[in-house]
């Protein structure tokens, strides 16, 4: 493990230096890895372990994604498979469906977990939520996780690109004694930058914190409100849109990225420098009650109960397609259609 100092704060972390991906690949060479599920984490991590020379095979039920699954590459019944016989067949076991069908596909799941595989999972959820969940792994069997630290399409891009998403990794299980290898060397395989350290409970509640705040909910939320005062004064969609959401998006968070904060600040105009170093704190302020809000309710379960609650309703894929048209419909997002079909690139 590497010792880096994050902002002043020691942490152990896995870099590829240190565990190459020849050591991956040398450690797993016997394993069997099932990635069972073909959403959006399925077709990255398999795809990439595939492309990083390991033995993997796709589990998914037919229908769509299995004819993506086909598409990509995996040929039915020697690296793809109905659910079961991919259970069968793998000796580590990627748990890759979304959150509330791992509850109903648990007990089929729990037959095929013999004595010596490992069941890998990518979020902190299952298990920690066991209560809800009724997942509760054989105690002969290693559980741990790795959670790329983004989409399951970005770690597939960025890898084809020559580049790391970074992920966390935890054990829950080590029944095998070489748990913690078995899932840096995962956590190598699908691709990730460099890896840290967490364990269930935190991983879940940080990461249903992370996409309900900044990453998907806040962000949203603070476009909204920039956008709705803009256009009631006045200001037209193309102008209210470039000025909340394009200018971020290709100009300035692409600076953030690269350099930080105050770089991207000290690449705008003095102008804009003193006014965004005297606001970031008032909008600090006014959200901060709302973060607290939602890490409490993170940690009294609430949030995952919701999830669980509503993911599992048969028309549950309807109700969030009404949702997200109703974000692709509003005003600011048809605008920002409108703006994206302008990049010069696009055409
Ligand atoms: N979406 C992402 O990029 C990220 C997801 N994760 C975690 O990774 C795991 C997988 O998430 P996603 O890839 O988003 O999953 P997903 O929502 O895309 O679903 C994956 C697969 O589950 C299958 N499926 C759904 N219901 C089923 C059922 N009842 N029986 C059999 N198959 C069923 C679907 O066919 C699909 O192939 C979750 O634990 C999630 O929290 C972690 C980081 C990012
Ligand atoms: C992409 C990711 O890591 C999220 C936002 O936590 C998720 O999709 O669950
Ligand atoms: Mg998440
Ligand atoms: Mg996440």
């Amino acid at each position: 493990m590497a010792k880096i100092n994050f902002g002043g704060v020691e942490e152990e972390v896995v870099t590829r230096e240190e565990f190459p991906l020849e050591k991956a690949r040398e450690f797993l060479k016997d394993e069997v890895i099932a990635v069972i599920g073909y959403g959006v984490q399925g077709p990255g991590q398999s795809l990439n372990m595939r492309d990083n020379g390991f033995n993997v095979i796709v589990g998914q039920r037919k229908g769509k994604t299995y004819d993506k699954a086909v598409r990509d590459g995996w040929v039915p019944g020697e690296t793809l498979f109905e659910i079961e016989e991919a259970l069968e067949k793998g000796t580590i076991i990627c748990f890759l469906l979304s959150d509330a069908a791992q509850i109903e596909l648990w007990p089929t799941v729990k037959k095929y977990l013999t004595a010596g595989k490992a069941l890998y999972f990518s979020h902190g959820f299952g298990v920690t939520y066991k209560d809800q969940t009724g997942i509760v792994p054989p105690e002969d069997v290693d559980v741990f996780l790795v959670a790329p630290k983004g989409s399951g399409t970005s770690l597939r891009r960025m890898f084809v690109e020559g580049k790391g998403l970074n992920s966390s990794f935890a054990i829950y299980q080590d029944a095998s004694g070489k748990a913690r290898q078995r899932a840096i060397a995962m956590g190598i395989g699908v691709g990730s930058g460099y890896l840290f350290e967490t364990n269930f409970y935190k991983e879940v509640t940080s990461d249903l914190t992370g996409e309900r705040g900044t990453l998907m909910g806040a962000i949203q939320g603070i476009f909204a409100a920039q956008y709705d005062v803009l256009r009631a004064n006045g200001h037209s969609p193309s102008e209210a849109f470039n000025e909340t959401v394009e200018e971020l998006t290709q100009s300035l968070m692409p600076l953030v990225a690269e350099n930080g904060m105050d770089w991207m600040y000290a690449n705008c105009s003095t102008t804009a420098q003193r006014g965004a170093l005297d606001w970031w704190k008032p909008f600090r302020d006014a959200t901060k009650p709302v973060f607290e809000q939602l890490y409490n309710s993170v940690k009294a379960g609430e949030q995952a109960n919701i999830s669980i609650t509503r993911n599992s309703q048969p028309d549950y894929r309807e109700k969030l397609e009404e949702e997200l048209k109703e974000l692709r419909e509003s005003e600011m997002w048809r605008a920002g259609t409108a703006v994206r079909s302008l990049r010069p690139e696009r055409n």
